[in-house]
């Protein structure tokens, strides 16, 4: 699967003369949501999705960068709050850890200076070349924070830079930075308890090769139990167990596990540095001593961004607030405007009246095999169906999808929900984190599917990943079912009743079933923003590249998969078996073709039923039965292999096992229901 970013990566050949050839790294690590995809932005040529949520990015991105005159690989991780990882896009950050990299840049929110200088720390020791990236100074001003920058410089001795990133303030000063940068090891060390230090020295001794990072550090993270760290010393051949002994004695000392005794002791250097280099500005200070440091920040929120956050965090205001979102933004924004509107304009003038007629006749004329013309501009050919849906019906929703929802996640809103519905989610299995792959899902099965990664326990994977499949269409889907159905208001509110219903029920069923622990919930809650155009506009456009270079593809191939299955005959023979179950669920028999669709893709098949509805032999509860089972029915291909890749073949394969009866099921009891009422839509 092609990477959610660009990754443009030049030859040396290509630099310019002036500019030196060399594989130096820039890597950029720090806890979620600080800022590291827009410095990443700002220093090479690559974009990274940056958002104002945390866990936006889950791969590493590389992008080259000038800097100085010296040419630099630069990479961007996935948000890790300490070298322990905990979630696996953690992990990803952490097994770059033990690569070379010239540089490491540490983005760390400033007025949470408390909580992210302690993985300062540890990267000090570690014996990384560091710098120290102290972003979202603004907000820390807001604040009232004071931080005395040349003083936190000579406390770790490096190299720390303030800055404001999203408006490109600190960037030129940490371009100077890197470029005047001469890698000292710095001879910092965090003082443990003798017990620790001496294990550590234990550790050290039985280490004998030589290592990206400081024996020290490995040594610390060993007797943290730390896997990666276990498997870089198995992968050198080192006496694995004999440092296993040793990590088991010391636990042994202690009442508290390791790690907890060790992220006290540098949380206690950590509150020393913090202390002796911010001060909170009189106004803003929280005359309770006791006061948490969360709750003291929260005093210091300005006013107004206070009330619209307790607006949209409170059930009373959150969900009538949420319906409008929804109603505005996703219903008459995506449905009316991109799906019918501009959809019927592009599909029925541009393509339907001029270029389709204009490239058949042309075609044609030239290439005079009937079986060529009908791969090519047939009714199912690649002109026909890919191109045309491709750009003309799929393109725009999912453009139009996207750039709201670009506003959404760029204002803060979406933790927000998160924290709302968490309640419900528990009830299913998740936990609010899962909010964000799921809206995700409205947008691109395929994408949200690969965010799951975000969420911390398998089994929230696995829940998550199958909802998505099962319950969440996707915008293209989306966009073509409320384009049909806005006709007939009354099927479309009992389309989105009987999805929320199954939603639910699936969510409980599969919770109860499911084996494994439950989520604890745990979010940062950035501040709100004004969601910037141009950010929203260039987050819009890379999501659409990445859609369009993903389903153009696909398109073509089930085109010309559709196109060997009539000419072999096997697609008659398909449609003839899917027939039954599609009179079973009530619906004529041409609705087989549309289900054949839906099996290359789901939109593929909501396009399907486009066409469908205009010949009008489908009635509203014909429509409402249709779409309910081509929204259960199993994902796109791209999807389906983005579960394979994520979930493995077997869970992979009993998901589609599921799914496939039972999107026919739901399509006969729904259509059962109607008639036994009597309902006609
Ligand atoms: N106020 C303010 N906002 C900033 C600053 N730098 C970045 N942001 C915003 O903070 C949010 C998070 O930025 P990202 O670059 O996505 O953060 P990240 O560290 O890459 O986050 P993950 O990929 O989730 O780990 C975005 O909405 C940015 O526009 C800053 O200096 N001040
Ligand atoms: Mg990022």
């Amino acid at each position: 699967m092609k990477s959610l970013l660009n990754t443009k990566s030049q030859t040396c050949c290509s630099t310019p003369d002036n500019v030196s050839c060399s594989s130096d790294r820039i890597v950029l690590v720090g806890s979620p949501n600080v800022g590291k995809s827009v410095i990443f932005n700002a220093l090479s040529d690559s974009y990274a999705i940056a958002s104002n949520y945390p866990g936006t990015t889950v791969e590493i991105s590389k992008g080259d960068g000038v800097i100085g005159n010296k040419k630099y690989e630069i990479i961007d991780t996935p948000g890790s709050y300490s070298l322990l990882p905990i979630t696996e896009e953690e992990r990803v950050a952490q097994r770059l850890f033990f690569e070379k990299a010239s540089i490491y840049l540490h983005v760390i929110d400033a007025k949470n200076l408390r909580r992210m200088l302690p993985h300062t720390l540890q990267l000090i020791e570690a014996g990384k070349p560091l710098i120290l990236v102290l972003n979202m100074m603004d907000e820390a001003a807001e604040r009232g924070i004071r931080i005395d920058i040349q003083k936190l410089e000579q406390m770790l001795k490096i190299p720390v830079i303030p800055a404001v990133s999203n408006k490109g303030e600190g960037i030129e000063e940490l371009k100077k930075t890197i470029s005047e940068y001469s890698s000292n090891p710095q001879d910092f060390t965090i003082k443990y308890n003798d017990d620790i230090e001496n294990a550590i020295k234990d550790i050290e001794s039985n280490l004998k090769e030589n290592y990206e990072v400081s024996k020290r550090s490995i040594s610390q993270l060993l007797l943290q139990r730390d896997q990666v760290a276990f498997e870089r010393i198995q992968e050198k051949g080192e006496d694995v167990d004999a440092i296993k002994d040793i990590v088991s004695n010391t636990e042994n000392k202690f009442n508290t596990p390791t790690n907890y005794v060790m992220t006290v002791e540098r949380q206690q250097l950590t509150n020393r540095i913090v202390n002796s280099v911010t001060k909170i500005k009189e106004p803003y200070l929280y005359n309770n001593s006791k006061a948490t440091e969360s709750e003291k920040y929260e005093d210091n929120y300005p006013n107004l961004k206070k009330r619209l956050d307790h607006l949209v965090s409170n059930p009373l205001t959150g969900i009538p607030i949420l319906l409008l979102v929804l109603y505005f933004g996703f219903y008459q924004f995506v449905g009316v405007f991109a799906a019918g509107t501009v959809v019927d304009f592009l599909e029925g003038v541009v393509f339907g009246e001029h270029l389709i007629p204009w490239i058949t006749q042309n075609f044609n004329s030239l290439v005079p095999y009937p079986l060529i013309q009908s791969l090519i501009v047939g009714d199912y050919g690649i002109v026909n169906l890919a191109l045309t849906y491709a750009i003309a019906l799929i393109l725009p929703i999912v453009g139009a999808f996207f750039f709201v929802f670009s506003i959404i996640e760029d204002s803060g809103y979406l933790p927000r929900l998160a924290m709302l519905i968490d309640r419900v989610f528990k009830k299913i299995g998740l936990s609010g984190r899962a909010v964000i792959p799921l809206v995700l899902g409205f947008g691109c099965g395929t994408m949200a599917t690969m965010v799951t990664r975000t969420l911390e326990k398998p089994r929230e994977k696995i829940l998550t990943t199958l909802l998505l499949s099962l319950a969440i269409p996707c915008s293209a889907q989306l966009g073509v079912i409320l384009g049909i159905m806005s006709a007939k208001p009354s099927a479309l509110l009992l389309w989105v009743v009987v999805m929320i219903l199954e939603f639910l029920f699936i969510g409980y069923i599969a919770a109860k079933v499911l084996p494994g622990e439950k989520p604890s919930f745990f979010l940062e809650i950035p501040s709100l923003k004004v969601p910037k155009l141009s950010n929203v506009l260039i987050k819009t456009y890379s999501r659409m590249q990445w859609y369009f270079l993903e389903v153009m593809p696909l398109f073509i191939i089930a085109s010309i998969l559709i196109w060997l299955g009539k000419i072999t005959g096997i697609f008659g023979l398909l449609i003839e078996l899917l027939k039954y179950p599609t009179q079973w669920i009530g619906l004529p028999s041409e609705a087989a073709d549309v289900f054949l669709l839906g099996f290359f893709r789901r939109d593929f098949g909501a396009a399907g039923l486009y066409e469908l509805n205009k010949t009008g032999v489908m009635n509203g509860v014909d429509m409402l039965v249709a779409a309910v089972t081509l929204t259960l029915f199993m994902p796109c291909i791209a999807q389906f292999m983005m579960t394979l890749k994520e979930r493995g073949l077997k869970i992979a394969l009993s998901m589609a096992a599921f799914i496939f009866p039972f999107a026919f099921f739901v399509g006969f009891v729904v259509n059962y229901i109607m008639n036994i009422l009597g309902v006609t839509l």
